[in-house]
């Protein structure tokens, strides 16, 4: 869907922000871009949609040059959330909405309808939240604005700079959630930024992780960053504590689980769904005060993860 070859951007004071990138994004992937910052990160995002023109290699999106298309057309199919929404401040919150579909000819009474559904889309009820002004909304509330703003033009293609940066950790994690479960829904093609290693390994299909000075360093599935980082930069800095963020990205495999029987009812707490991650069994475990959990599928139980069991699995995952 999107895909960069040999990307570099070089700025006039001579600053190399992106070094020779390779890059792509499969259709209805979200790929998340991390690093510390001043790694080019925003300005890889920027040439996606030529706010910023590369100054070496090639970007397309489904196979078309994207330096060969008309900006304005251009940007038409690609949303753009930043974290300072930029909501028009005078205006009420579903006009802010609607003027993406106006732009694009709707009827006031279609763009209306169109607003609304989007506002509910991202849990903000039009009736309550849409004839507000921007300023008496919570911040985490115009993020979703924003969100709904740029789903507007149902736009193939999401860039998003920090979409979540501007809230408290607690909103930021159903945020995540919440756009996570629109992404699925909606199926876009997104490219997200992050310095945040945790909103990465959370969201990202495939995350890529760079270095000062525009260099990837690694591009892989949370799960193979957590598990192989590639070199001590990328060790460094998915962190002392990776062990943990891997049982966050490793789901549950059932042909590891152990049997039901024999397990004393005493040592069984709550049961889990088998397409939880080892990090909410071990959680169920922790909160129930039990040496096990019980993994069922529906209604049936399919058998019991216990600590080494845990252990076993995250092994297992690394094969
Ligand atoms: N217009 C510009 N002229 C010169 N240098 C620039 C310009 N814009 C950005 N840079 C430099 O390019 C590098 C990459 O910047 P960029 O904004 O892409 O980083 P980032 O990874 O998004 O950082 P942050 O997380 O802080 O936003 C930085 O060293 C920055 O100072």
């Amino acid at each position: 869907m999107i895909r960069l070859v040999g990307v570099g951007k070089t700025y006039e004071d001579g600053t190399v922000a992106v070094q020779e990138l390779d890059l792509d994004v499969q259709r209805g992937e979200l790929v998340v871009l991390v690093g510390p910052s001043g790694c080019g990160k925003s300005t890889t995002l920027k040439m996606i949609n030529r706010l910023i023109e590369p100054t070496s290699g090639q970007i397309f999106i489904d196979g078309q040059d994207v330096t060969q298309a008309d900006p304005v057309q251009l940007r038409r199919g690609i949303g753009y959330v930043i974290q300072q929404i930029g909501l028009f401040p005078h205006q009420k919150v579903i006009r802010n909405v609607m003027t993406v579909p106006l732009l694009y000819g709707e009827s006031t009474a279609t763009a209306r309808e169109r607003a609304r559904e989007l506002l509910d889309l991202v849990g903000l009820d039009a009736a309550t939240y849409g004839d507000r002004y921007p300023h008496q909304l919570s911040g985490g509330q115009r993020q979703r604005v924003g969100v709904a703003r740029a789903l507007a033009a149902n736009p193939p293609v999401l860039l998003m700079d920090e979409p979540f940066g501007a809230v408290d950790p607690v909103v930021r994690i159903r945020l995540q959630d919440e756009f996570l479960k629109i992404q699925r829904e909606l199926g876009k093609s997104v490219v997200l930024v992050t310095h945040d290693i945790d909103e990465a390994v959370r969201m990202g299909d495939r995350v890529a992780v760079f270095e000062t000075g525009g260099r990837l360093a690694q591009f892989g599935t949370p799960a193979q960053l957590l598990a192989h980082p590639a070199d001590e930069y990328v060790e460094d800095f998915v962190g002392a504590t990776r062990g943990l963020r891997r049982l966050t990205v490793t789901p549950i495999d059932p042909e590891h689980l152990e049997p039901l029987d024999g397990v004393s009812t005493g040592d069984l707490g709550s049961a889990i769904d088998v397409d939880a991650t080892l990090e909410e069994a071990l959680a169920a475990m922790l909160r129930d005060d039990k040496p096990l959990v019980g993994v069922r599928s529906g209604a049936q139980f399919v058998g019991v993860l216990t600590p080494a069991g845990i252990h076993r699995q995250l092994r297992a995952s690394l094969k």
